[in-house]
């Protein structure tokens, strides 16, 4: 209460006397003012707490309305600051009235010190709480749009992306749930994230839980948040993230690695629409859009006993199926030349081109790991240049090696010995080059070529 800011209202100049008396000792600021005009030029100039405002003005008139209306003005003005009325002919009626209005509580005068001070304590508590609640919400609008303000780089032109594009613009701004699928590292969660954006709870949050990462013990408090000692490490209250998604949108990755029990929780809170803490009773209501992702086959997995066919059903009012890149090949210049910029830039190579030969290699690569790949790729090619161009030989392919060593069906001997012959040839005989290439010694490879007759 030391720091409290009280602002008294009373035309009877002994009362305002009196009660300065009281307050000044504990507070920080007490200012008294006999004409209720000045109140709102006052408060205008100072960030007050608390008003103590009397209920009648007027010399023979005390319906109480006066007072009324200057609480009213009041509450215009900043609906944070407590008001507690005071007046010498209170009766419940005008005290009810009042405290619709938004006053905080009414005292009679006179008034037992005591009573008064403890009063003006809850008011100043209040107003306290108000302000931090009102800095919060403020903070949290500001963090949303800040994370709002990062745009999602949905990069392609292909038919296959643009129908995906045409299919998220179309169901973004429903309220159905959303099952994404597709093969790792596609885009589903930037898809997800789109989706979120374009929808009507875009002034709310997107929380995203990744079912793969969550070790099994933990995911009932993450997802359904806990009370302080409903289990030995629950040393505070906490909100699980669904009720941290409450009127924005739940993202939940990988699915399919939900255990039976976790989707019987979770269907539940979609069925009811409600949830409750673990360690707590009552149910708190849930306002939410659930988009979900996986690059599981669920059906299958539903076939065989390990995924809830109501859960699938709740989940996937709309699927949207992310291409594997191997089939839109024809966006594979537009996302080089993306991704080119965005890492030359970060690693201040700016000016840095890709070959025609090399867009071509990339073109012609299956891409397992799909987008994902790709962008480590022209990272990596982005680092380790020397050059103001990125040529074919900037890229190598484990899963090409792999596939031609898969193909080739001969020995190992016969692999050796094409795969001397061939860096041999790329070093153009600098036998040096050859050894250090092929990781063995100069010895090792005159003895290999002695012997395979290169
Ligand atoms: N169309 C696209 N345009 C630009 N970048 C993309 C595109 N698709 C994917 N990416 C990028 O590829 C990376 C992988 O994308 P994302 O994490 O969304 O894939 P995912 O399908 O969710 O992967 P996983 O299944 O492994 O979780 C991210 O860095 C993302 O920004």
């Amino acid at each position: 209460m030391k720091e409290a800011k009280i602002l008294i209202v009373d035309d009877n100049k002994s009362i305002l006397s009196a009660l300065e008396l009281l307050l000044s000792n504990n507070c920080k600021k007490v200012k008294c003012i006999s004409n209720p005009n000045a109140l709102l030029s006052d408060l205008k100039m100072d960030n007050y707490d608390v008003v103590l405002l009397d209920m009648n003005f007027k010399a023979g008139i005390n319906t109480g309305n006066e007072g009324i209306y200057w609480l009213n003005q009041i509450m215009e003005y900043n609906s944070g600051i407590s008001v507690v009325m005071i007046t010498a002919y209170g009766d419940v009626e005008l005290a009810v009235k009042a405290v619709r209005s938004g006053a905080v509580d009414f005292v009679l005068k006179p008034w037992e010190n005591e009573k008064m001070l403890a009063t003006i304590e809850m008011a100043w508590k209040l107003s306290h709480s108000r302000k931090e609640v009102k800095k919060l919400r403020l903070k949290e609008h500001e963090l949303i749009a800040e994370i709002n303000r990062k745009k999602n780089h949905l990069i392609g032109s292909s038919t296959q992306w643009k129908k995906v594009m045409d299919l998220v613009r179309k169901v973004a701004v429903t309220h159905a749930n959303i099952l994404i699928t597709g093969e790792n590292g596609t885009g589903k969660e930037l898809i997800a994230r789109e989706i979120h954006r374009l929808s009507n709870r875009c002034q709310n949050v997107m929380v995203t839980v990744d079912m793969g990462s969550i070790a099994e013990s933990l995911f009932e408090s993450e997802l359904f948040g806990h009370k302080k000692g409903a289990f030995t490490d629950a040393h505070d209250d906490r909100m699980g993230k669904i009720e941290t998604a409450n009127k924005g949108t739940l993202f939940l990755d990988e699915i399919g690695n939900l255990s039976l029990p976790m989707q019987a929780k979770l269907l539940s809170v979609l069925q009811n629409r409600s949830l409750t803490r673990l360690g707590e009773n009552t149910p708190i209501d849930i306002n939410l859009r659930l988009v979900c992702a996986t690059n599981c086959k669920l059906q299958q997995m539903v076939s065989q006993g390990t995924f809830r066919e109501d859960l699938l059903y709740r989940m996937n009012t709309i699927q949207i199926e992310l291409p594997p890149l191997r089939d839109r090949k024809s966006d594979i210049p537009e996302l080089v030349d993306f991704f080119i910029k965005l890492y030359s830039e970060k690693y201040n190579k700016k000016g840095l081109k890709v070959s025609g030969t090399a867009i071509e290699k990339l073109q012609n690569y299956t891409w397992p790991g799909n987008v994902r790949e790709l962008q480590h790729a022209i990272e990596k090619a982005v680092i380790l240049s020397n050059n103001y161009k990125i040529g074919a030989e900037d890229f190598s392919f484990k899963a090409d090696e792999f596939s031609k060593a898969e193909a080739f069906g001969g020995t190992l001997e016969d692999m050796e010995k094409q795969l001397i012959e061939s860096a041999i040839e790329k070093q153009m005989g600098n036998l040096s080059a050859v050894s250090t290439q092929l990781g063995i010694s100069r010895q090792t490879l005159y003895n290999k070529i002695k012997r395979y007759g290169l």
